[in-house]
């Protein structure tokens, strides 16, 4: 058989086997491309990736909870434990009702290229849950927390399988989890990150993906002798990513001006402040209402309901909300508004036809497996500092995030240029995170 035939009937076994997986396949498809060369120059990576795409372990679970009217709820839980090549499974949870097992399998799989790209030892997985706690009280959440994990401690630990917030998981539900972990357990361990610092939390976990993120587009943007200074920023979705994105690139003397949620999107036409970014934090994590509520604290800002922040003109877009929110309208409208980056905190933001826009129109592209890794990059230091029972500064936490960003880069570019692919660092950032996995796994022979 050659090498293509190879490719194509290793991609037909893939479909073959879950043909109704969309997001998963979508996410296959986006790195198999960038693979192509990688497995023309050397057939035997191929097999390393036939393996990869098969999960270590799938874990699908009742989650059963009473909510505060005494009625039974039943939701659907799940830990899909990719690979553990380079470490301990590692990656979030997400609680939302569009998660389903093509959400979670993607989400680890972007994760094992992610974490590979930290330098950090930790495997991948991802993980969570069809619940929705938007609306349900503290009580409820705890109770659908406790059941979640009464099922799930068996299957992680410190050393197994460390996972994280992500969607819809911050740190009330961490608290609950960990609480609930420790009880099961009998245990007080580093099994989750993202705790809060006094029981075992890093300093800067929370800032991290969006601080990570930024930091990244900075690598991009000096690369290209240009600056953050001055630069009209879009950023989507207001939860823990986009609020640290903005304000980095605040610190950093660029100008953040939306804000949105699945309803609409808030536009500040000077920027948001200091005081205004928190005013959105009290929002979201205090009183967990919709954006569309901060217009009654600003004179200047405008909201959009049913509409996505990419139509507004701008420099810089740093989609955090969720996956898919770019396709190649959205992608066309960005271009010609004027953007020259795309930096992705959240996950697979942009469809694979919005990609190619990028591409073709030379707009910079962070891709969200190298972007949006500083998140997942403290974590590791987070479990680092547990095993040595101490917790660094916020200096020192924050300054090793900023060299892994700026190492992600490079090494991304280093990978590109290897494989003559000039600055694609979407292509840099999926060879690079995959050598090394690849490499360990066949190291570590076909298990
Ligand atoms: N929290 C973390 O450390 C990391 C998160 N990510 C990714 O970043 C993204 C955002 O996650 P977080 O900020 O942690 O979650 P979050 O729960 O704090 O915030 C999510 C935000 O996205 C908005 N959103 C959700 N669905 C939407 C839709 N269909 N349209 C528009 N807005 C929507 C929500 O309203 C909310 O503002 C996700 O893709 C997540 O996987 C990636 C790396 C690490
Ligand atoms: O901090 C972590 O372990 C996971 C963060 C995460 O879920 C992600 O990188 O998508």
């Amino acid at each position: 058989m050659s090498v293509a035939e190879k490719i194509s009937s290793v991609r037909a076994n893939i479909r073959r086997r879950d043909p109704d997986q969309k997001e998963f396949l979508q996410a296959v498809d986006e790195v198999f491309e960038s693979l192509t060369p990688v497995f023309e120059k050397d057939p035997g990576y191929l097999e390393a990736f036939e393996r990869l795409v098969e999960p270590e372990r799938q874990i699908v679970f009742r989650v059963p909870w009473i909510d505060d009217k005494g009625v039974q709820q039943v939701n659907r839980g799940f830990r899909v434990q990719m690979s553990s090549a380079l470490g301990p499974y590692k990656g979030g949870l997400r609680f939302h009702p569009t998660v389903n097992l093509s959400v979670i399998k993607f989400l680890a799989f972007e994760q094992t290229f992610k974490n590979s790209l930290t330098t950090l030892m930790m495997g991948a997985g991802k993980g969570g849950s069809d619940f929705q706690p938007r609306g349900r009280s503290d009580r409820e959440v705890m109770a659908f927390c406790q059941s979640f994990m009464t099922e799930l401690y068996r299957h992680i630990g410190a050393d197994t399988d460390v996972p994280a917030g992500d969607i819809n998981v911050g740190g009330r539900e961490i608290g609950y989890l960990f609480g609930q972990y420790k009880r099961m357990a009998n245990n007080f361990t580093g099994v989750l990150t993202g705790k809060d610092l006094r029981w075992g939390g890093s300093l800067i976990r929370p800032e991290a993906t969006g601080y990570g993120c930024v930091y990244f587009a900075k690598n991009y943007l000096e690369h290209k002798g240009e600056s953050l200074k001055g630069k009209r920023c879009v950023i989507s979705g207001s939860g823990n990513v986009a609020q640290y994105t903005a304000e980095k690139l605040l610190q950093l003397g660029a100008i953040p001006i939306t804000f949105s949620d699945s309803n609409g999107y808030v536009h500040e036409p000077n920027g948001f402040t200091q005081e205004q970014i928190d005013h959105v934090m009290e929002l979201k994590n205090v009183k967990r209402v919709r954006i569309s509520e901060y217009c009654a604290f600003s004179e200047t800002a405008q909201y959009f309901p049913g509409k996505k922040p990419w139509e507004v003109l701008a420099d810089l877009a740093f989609p955090s909300a969720t996956q898919n929110e770019i396709d190649q309208d959205d992608a066309e409208m960005l271009v010609s508004n004027g953007v020259t980056g795309v930096f992705e905190g959240a996950n697979m933001p942009s469809t694979n036809e919005a990609i190619e826009i990028y591409k073709k129109s030379n707009v910079m592209f962070g891709p969200a497996k190298a972007a949006n890794a500083g998140g997942v990059a403290v974590s590791g230091l987070e479990m680092a500092q547990n095993s040595q029972r101490l917790q660094w500064t916020r200096e020192e936490v924050d300054s090793q995030l900023e060299k892994i960003m700026k190492d992600i880069f490079n090494d991304s570019l280093a990978a590109a240029q290897k494989y003559n692919l000039k600055d694609d660092i979407q292509a840099g950032a999926n060879i690079a995170g995959f050598l090394k996995v690849a490499d360990s796994m066949i190291h570590q022979g076909c298990v």
